[in-house]
């Protein structure tokens, strides 16, 4: 046996032995592997052994289609290109990807972010294209919301940042205790009141946090979002931030005053990527080891030398290796309930830069969704 097999604790080697029964065992060749079809349930019900199992299940510890959700969206940030995310990946061949590790996959046609039925005449300065990021989120929630019912593993694939108010208000829904790592170089803890540029892809979690009174969000002056009126937030122990490096004078004060817990490229530095990952889920685990979590990944992330075809880059990201491990320590943890990665913009690159851009994308996505090195 190898070394880095004997460093394991026994617990978490026999989880990812469980992790990696369970999806062999979930790879069931045939007609029921293709999109969508009815069958599936079926053969997902005669899979579950028993009671315990299907508790599981529930919190989707249990996985075995993934709905690939593409959500080419432009509107969070400037740059035109940002859309192109969700069609390169599929014409990479993601879906065999996903179907060599095991999943059956449920390819989903992109999300329709339809220009022309939304009126931006009120749209808010400090929130540029609020009525169009809204419309797409809007339709991205409900999209995740109705997958984790079914007890798919909603994969989600931007689009700009934005698509996080999306996700994150459809995965609430569904598991309001979800635990959340932000792979990021950027907080992306704006609002309308505190950005600096207006860009959504930098308010996800600003919008969705679950403020003090006298930060809190009006939704009501932001058209397009009153169904986050009431929505579900996010509380400040919930989320955990990795890779962070460029961050603004608000996001910086709220992450201190309401103790969110972040993982800078100083932190990553000084106790290296092993130890920050074990730190990051020991603070969501603590009280829950089975709780479900999800990871968005900003691929901008990653330091741009390897990844250069996204909007805002950062010098000193994440390197390969670490990049892969947050994924792989994702995988692992056998809890992920769902994930997304976003801020691809092939046309800010040179054509191997873009493609080198996708190709990392598509093996980080490789990683948390399962593919081991061994
Ligand atoms: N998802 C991203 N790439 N966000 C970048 C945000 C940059 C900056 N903090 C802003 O709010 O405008
Ligand atoms: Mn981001
Ligand atoms: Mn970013």
């Amino acid at each position: 046996m190898s070394l880095p097999m004997q460093s394991l604790s026994l617990k978490t080697f026999q989880r990812v032995a469980s992790r990696q029964t369970r999806l062999f065992t979930t790879a069931v060749p045939g007609p029921s592997s293709t999109t969508g079809g009815a069958g599936i349930g079926n053969v997902e019900s005669q899979l579950l052994p028993s009671m315990n199992d299907a508790e599981l299940f529930k919190h989707c510890k249990y996985p075995r289609t993934t709905s690939i959700i593409g959500a080419p969206m432009t509107f969070g940030q400037p740059f035109v290109g940002t859309d192109a995310g969700p069609a390169l990946l599929r014409d990479r061949g993601l879906r065999n990807v996903l179907t060599s590790l095991g999943w059956r996959v449920e390819d989903l046609p992109d999300l329709d972010f339809d220009t022309e039925q939304v009126s931006d005449a009120r749209d808010p300065p400090n929130a540029r294209n609020c009525s169009l990021v809204a419309q797409g989120t809007s339709k991205l929630a409900d999209t995740v919301e109705s997958k984790l019912r079914k007890g798919h593993f909603p994969l989600v694939i931007g689009g700009d940042h934005s698509v996080g108010i999306g996700s994150l208000t459809g995965i609430l829904r569904v598991i309001p205790d979800i635990g959340i790592i932000w792979v990021d170089a950027h907080a992306d803890l704006n609002t309308p009141a505190t950005s600096g540029s207006g860009n959504m892809h930098g308010m996800p979690v600003g919008l969705l946090l679950d403020h003090s009174e006298e930060n809190a969000v009006d939704f009501t002056k932001l058209p397009g979002f009153e169904f986050l009126i009431d929505g579900p937030r996010i509380s400040p122990d919930q989320i955990v931030y990795i890779g962070l490096r460029d961050i603004d004078p608000t996001e910086r004060l709220w992450i201190r005053d309401y103790g969110i817990k972040a993982f800078t490229m100083y932190d990553i530095d000084h106790f290296g990527i092993g130890k920050v990952m074990d730190m990051a889920f020991e603070h969501l685990n603590k009280g829950n080891p089975n709780r479900p979590l999800h990871i968005s990944y900003d691929i901008d992330a990653v330091d741009p030398l390897l990844a250069p075809a996204t909007g805002t880059k950062v010098r000193g990201g994440l390197t390969y290796r670490e990049a892969h491990f947050v994924a792989e320590a994702a995988a692992q943890s056998g809890n992920l309930a769902s994930a997304e990665i976003v801020e691809f913009n092939p046309s800010l690159s040179d054509d191997g830069g873009a493609s080198e851009t996708l190709e990392l994308g598509e093996q980080l996505i490789a990683s948390f969704m399962g593919k081991s090195l061994l």
